[in-house]
């Protein structure tokens, strides 16, 4: 059993600024331009203390702002890399669980504090070139988010393992917080270098081997979060990690007997598919396995008339277009009283044709390209539809660019039908769709809101008028898992706003939180009686004695 730990508080990593002139930038264009140089790098997986090229058909990590430029080349991993990587969880788990919690906390935390300082520029610039983010965008994701997740889950780890119950006079009871009875394979995507180290770190943590299998889009920044655990002193084999697709993997690892938890972010269609297959193969598993999932969302914002126009206006701008809408909390629908809309329509479409769209590199631009031509495909249609409908009115933006990199232009489309599709789809882009409603319909269009998606993530009210907040937090309080008022409603803090939503968005496991932690353990039980019975009889079976007479029978 681990010994109680008293590990540092934990505190968010502040986020830095980079203005012009400041030491941060000067750092970080410098290796900006040496990843940019050093390219193409090969991408291995790592197996145990192996790194190898999968066995699978190559493939290229380019940058979504200039998708001619090769970042890092890889290979899908294949079946055989997936059972060795069994393997190597297999292998590892004995020792790692027999690893104190103080052991174990103590290389994340390291993990988390090489990253705050020598790793910072490492990783924010991997993650602008590879995953298309600005500085702003990177930082709040690949340094500070991160670093939070490892030191935080560290104080969540903390607190559930001295969460023990009461004992009687004369025994002892504690729980033994096991890791589960097998690995958990860690599922992550591409939006996130945060989400991406997170998922395999947090069951590590409480004690299990993970397989984690990151975006092919993200790996870059996936092979350096893999180095710099490797080099905080994770032991081999604690987190292996294949690159690829994950369809070869999934055929093994989901079919293991030892199969113990999946930890998935991503989209509907995926998790639905590995939770089924889960289901198909639950006879042939030593335990259940643990399934936490979290995913898409459409997530709202709702502008009541007594709404601040400037708060309305930058909550949108914000909470649609920073990376470019593809941040599973990114404001897609807006419900718009007709009295605000008069008054912010004109600022809010000059603003979004203003954002500066390009080039990572320019550190001056407000967001930049799409992930990948998949992603571009599918918004270029969406676009293409929304301008052939005439329920659809684009307001702002609407076009393409692919030539050089996987242009978006943040886009404002507004109609008067909510169920048309640009309410209801998660197109993860930069595409804002605005329904204006009557001032007096401000009760009827939370009903809109509640009921128009299977969704359940995020969501935002702007008003001033402390009832309709009461009103709409009553009304869409199974809408958003994570609510928002008066902001927008993307950019939540591990500590501050654990994450997470229901209903198609995900099993609301909370990351960030000792709630997703509990997940990847398996409690035990122990009564120890420190002077044990020796003999069977029971008060009540002793023999009567001529004393106990009958109270009836007394006169
Ligand atoms: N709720 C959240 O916290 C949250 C956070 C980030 C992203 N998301 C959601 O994620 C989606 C965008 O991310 P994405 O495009 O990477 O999602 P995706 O579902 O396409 O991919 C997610 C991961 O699953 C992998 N994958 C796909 N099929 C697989 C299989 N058969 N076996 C193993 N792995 C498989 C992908 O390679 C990737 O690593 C959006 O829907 C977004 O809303 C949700
Ligand atoms: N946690 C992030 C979103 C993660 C999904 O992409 C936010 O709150 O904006």
């Amino acid at each position: 059993m681990d010994a109680r730990t008293t590990v540092p508080p934990a505190v968010n990593e502040p986020v830095r600024g980079y203005a012009p002139g400041s030491p941060e930038r000067a750092s970080l264009v410098r290796r900006l331009e040496e990843l940019v140089a050093a390219g193409p790098v090969e991408l291995t997986a790592a197996i145990g203390p192996e790194r190898r090229l999968g066995g699978g058909e190559a493939f290229e990590v380019t940058m979504p702002s200039d998708h001619h430029h090769v970042l890092g080349r890889a290979r899908h991993s294949d079946q055989t890399d997936a059972r060795d990587a069994v393997r190597a969880a297999t292998a590892a788990a004995p020792a790692w669980a027999r690893t104190s919690l103080d052991e174990r906390a103590a290389i994340f935390l390291r993990a988390a504090e090489l990253l705050a300082g020598p790793w910072r520029d490492t990783l924010n610039a991997a993650t602008m070139l590879g995953q298309g983010k600005t500085v702003q965008q990177a930082e709040i994701d690949s340094a500070c988010e991160l670093v939070d997740f490892l030191r935080f889950n560290v104080a969540f780890a903390e607190r559930i393992h001295a969460e023990q119950p009461v004992s009687s006079p004369g025994v002892w009871n504690r729980v033994d917080y096991r890791p589960l009875d097998g690995f958990v394979y860690a599922v992550t995507p591409f939006n996130f270098t945060a989400i991406a180290g997170n998922l395999p770190t947090a069951p590590a943590l409480m004690g299990n081997t993970v397989i984690w299998k990151p975006s092919p889009t993200q790996q870059l920044a996936a092979s350096f979060t893999m180095e710099l655990l490797t080099a905080a002193g994770l032991p081999d084999g604690v987190i292996t990690m294949l690159p690829g697709d994950g369809l070869a993997v999934s055929e093994v690892v989901l079919a293991e007997p030892s199969l113990a938890g999946l930890h998935f972010t991503g989209s509907v269609p995926t998790f639905q598919h590995l939770w089924r297959t889960i289901g198909e193969n639950i006879a042939g598993y030593a335990s259940y396995p643990r399934v936490v999932g979290e995913t898409g969302g459409k997530d709202f914002v709702v502008v009541h008339p007594s709404a601040d126009v400037d708060v309305a206006r930058t909550a949108l701008v914000r909470g649609a277009f920073e990376y470019s809408g593809q941040k599973c909390s990114a404001a897609s629908r807006a419900f718009v009283a007709r009295s605000v809309w008069q008054r912010i329509r004109d600022d809010l479409l000059t603003q979004t044709e203003e954002l500066t769209v390009g080039d990572v590199r320019d550190l001056s631009n407000f967001t930049s390209a799409v992930i990948d031509q998949r992603a571009f495909t599918r918004l270029d249609e969406a676009l293409r539809r929304a301008h052939a409908d005439p329920a659809v009115d684009v307001l702002a933006g609407g076009t393409t660019d692919d030539s050089t990199g996987w242009y978006v232009r943040p886009t404002v489309v507004q109609s008067d039908d909510p169920t048309q599709e640009v309410f209801t789809t998660e197109y993860f882009g930069p595409l804002l769709a605005v329904h204006v409603y009557d001032d007096g319909d401000f009760e009827q269009v939370l009903h809109t809101v509640d009921t128009g998606t299977p969704y359940g993530l995020t969501g935002a009210v702007i008003a001033e008028d402390r009832d309709a907040v009461r009103i709409a937090s009553e009304r869409l309080r199974h809408t958003a898992g994570n609510f928002y008022v008066n902001d927008k409603p993307t950019g939540a803090v591990v500590g501050q706003q654990p994450f997470g939503g229901s209903r198609a968005s995900g099993t609301n496991d909370k990351a960030g939180s000792m709630w997703n932690l509990i997940r990847w353990v398996s409690p035990r039980v122990v009564k120890e009686t420190l002077v044990p019975p020796t003999t069977v009889e029971y008060p009540h079976m002793a023999p009567e004695t001529a004393d106990a007479v009958d109270p009836g029978e007394a006169e």
